[in-house]
C-alpha cells in the first residue's frame, strides 16, 4: 500500500504533452498502473521504459511507448530506490535495471523517487550496492571492486549469472556503511570492466514517501 500511495501521488506531475521515463520495480509497477488509467481517460503523453519489463508493462496499459534514442529530453521520470539517505543519494539497481533507469533518469528535467518511507535511511549500505559489469573477465573486475573496500557476489538466477537487459552482469558490493557515495562512484566507475553503479547522486527532484497512511514529499533543495 505505502508503494501504491507514493506512486500514485507521482504520477499527479505528469502533465499532457509530456515525455516521461518509466522505472522498473514494484513501486514503479503502480505508478505505470495509473499512468495507463490515466491514458485511457484521455491523458496524451509518450514514455520510454528503463527495462524490457517495463516497457512490456506500459505497452499493456496502452501507454505509447517511444524508443529512447529518437528522445532528446523528457519532462519527468518516475522511479523506485532501494535506499534513499539523508543527502538524497540514492541506491538503485536492486532489479537489475539501474544502467538504463540511470540513462532514462539523467535525461529528465524532473526525477521523482518512489519509495515506502522504510527505505529512507542515514547513510546508505544496508543494501548491498549494485555495480554492472561486462562478462569479459567479470572475476578480475570483482577483484578490482573489492579494492574499493567491499565483499561483493555475482548477483545469480536460476544457477546462472543474472544477465541484464544491455547483456552485462552485477556484483552486489556490501561496503557496510557509505558515507561518501560520490568517492565510491568515483573509484568504481573510473575501473575497466565497470559500465555503471548503482550510485544515484544529486538526481532526485523529489522523493515521495510514504507510510501506507499518508504521502510526504521531501525536496532536495529545501535544505
Ligand atoms: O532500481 C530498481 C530496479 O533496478 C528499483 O527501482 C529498486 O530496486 C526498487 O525496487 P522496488 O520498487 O521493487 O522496491
Amino acid at each position: 500500500m505505502a508503494k501504491k500511495m507514493a506512486a500514485e501521488r507521482a504520477v499527479e506531475f505528469v502533465e499532457d504533452g509530456m515525455m516521461v521515463g518509466l522505472g522498473t520495480g514494484s513501486t514503479a509497477y503502480w505508478a505505470i498502473q495509473r499512468l495507463g488509467e490515466r491514458v485511457r481517460e484521455g491523458l496524451k503523453i509518450q514514455a520510454v521504459g528503463t527495462s524490457e519489463r517495463t516497457e512490456a508493462l506500459a505497452q499493456a496499459a496502452q501507454i505509447p511507448i517511444v524508443d529512447f534514442s529518437r528522445v532528446a529530453q523528457l519532462d519527468v521520470a518516475i522511479d523506485g530506490a532501494d535506499e534513499v539517505s539523508r543527502d538524497f543519494a540514492l541506491t538503485k539497481g536492486g532489479g537489475g535495471a539501474l544502467l538504463r533507469e540511470k540513462l532514462v533518469a539523467s535525461a529528465a528535467s524532473r526525477f521523482i523517487v518512489i519509495v515506502d518511507d522504510t527505505k529512507l535511511v542515514r547513510y546508505l549500505g544496508k543494501f548491498p550496492l549494485p555495480v554492472e559489469v561486462v562478462p569479459f573477465a567479470w572475476q578480475l573486475t570483482k577483484k578490482r571492486v573489492e579494492a574499493a573496500g567491499c565483499r561483493s557476489t555475482l548477483r545469480m538466477h536460476e544457477d546462472q549469472p543474472f544477465v541484464t537487459d544491455n547483456h552485462n552482469y552485477i556484483l552486489d558490493c556490501d561496503f557496510g556503511e557509505i558515507s561518501d557515495p560520490a568517492s565510491v562512484h568515483g573509484y568504481l566507475k573510473a575501473l575497466p570492466g565497470v559500465v555503471e553503479t548503482g550510485l544515484f547522486i544529486n538526481m532526485a527532484y523529489v522523493v515521495v514517501a510514504s507510510d501506507g497512511q499518508q504521502v510526504a514529499l521531501h525536496y532536495p533543495d529545501a535544505g
